[in-house]
């Protein structure tokens, strides 16, 4: 459905991305990970249209090139910020309601005045994320882990062919970590398409289908979770080990147990 070739970015003389081949299947959660600055941002900056770059990306075959963030978004390519910017002086139902359809803002807002906002679909979104509770709820009244949950949701409400997660897990404790992988997972089920960046590596590695391993802007893996967290270039990359160091710390399999979120290593 969705899919990169040959993708590069360059900012000045930093080459964020190098040659980035990458593919998302239809219902697919799928997981950009790699270490701090390996330019998983930039790849969904990419993807979205908030960064110029080379070579192609295609949504349902269809080359997106020149197209703005606004066009793209409303192809179906949807993303979350690793900030969460929600509307402090709307309910959480009508955070959502103004996502709903890919409408117009006038349209949005006219539909929240009048009180017509769509109430089936916003309440089936909030009962796939599990926030039917907090429907009329102000944002400013929910944890952190909460308005995360929320920005997912508005981002759900858009119905998206593909929705691009940015670190949704940051500054989530481990319990509300395991939530959201929990509801990510159960969106996928329920046939959202998504691309998962996130340094929670319970998190990616437990509910993905699919992962790709970024280093220094270019891909060093691609495979099943099972399969990458025993890879030894992806020790490597996340260990900074030389070569003899590594088979010996995959054969142990530290990684394995960092990865597993059973020690804070
Ligand atoms: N706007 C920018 N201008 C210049 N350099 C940038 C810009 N954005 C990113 N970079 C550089 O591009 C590289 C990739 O950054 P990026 O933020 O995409 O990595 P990341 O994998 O998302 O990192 P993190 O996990 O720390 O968020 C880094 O070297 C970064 O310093």
């Amino acid at each position: 459905m969705l899919q990169t070739s040959g993708l590069s970015v360059s900012y000045g003389g930093v080459a964020a991305l190098r040659d980035v081949d990458l593919d998302v299947g239809e219902g697919r959660l799928v997981g950009l990970i790699g270490p701090n600055g390996a330019g998983k941002t930039t790849f969904i900056d990419a993807l979205t249209g908030f960064a110029a770059y080379r070579g192609a990306v295609t949504l349902d075959g269809r080359d997106l090139r020149g197209m703005t963030p606004h066009e793209r978004f409303r192809l179906g390519l949807a993303r979350t910020w690793q900030t969460t910017e929600l509307f402090d002086d709307l309910t959480v139902g009508e955070n959502i309601a103004v996502a709903r359809h890919r409408l117009s803002l006038p349209n949005a807002v006219k539909e929240i005045i009048t009180g017509s906002s769509g109430s089936g679909m916003v309440d089936g979104v909030l009962d796939l994320l599990g926030l039917r509770w907090a429907r009329d709820a102000m944002p400013g009244d929910l944890s952190e882990g909460q308005r995360k949950l929320v920005g997912v949701a508005r981002a759900v409400a858009s119905q998206p062919r593909l929705l691009c997660l940015d670190e949704p897990a940051a500054g989530l404790d481990t319990h509300e970590s395991t939530q959201l992988g929990e509801r990510l997972r159960a969106l996928a089920d329920a046939g959202t398409s998504m691309l998962l960046v996130d340094h929670d590596m319970g998190l990616v590695l437990g509910v993905c289908d699919w992962l790709f391993v970024l280093e220094f802007g270019e891909l060093i893996a691609s495979g099943a979770p099972a399969e990458i967290r025993r890879d030894p270039r992806v020790v490597r990359a996340y260990l900074g080990l030389e070569d003899d160091e590594v088979v010996g710390k995959t054969r142990n399999a530290e990684f394995v147990v960092a990865c597993d979120g059973t020690e804070n290593s």
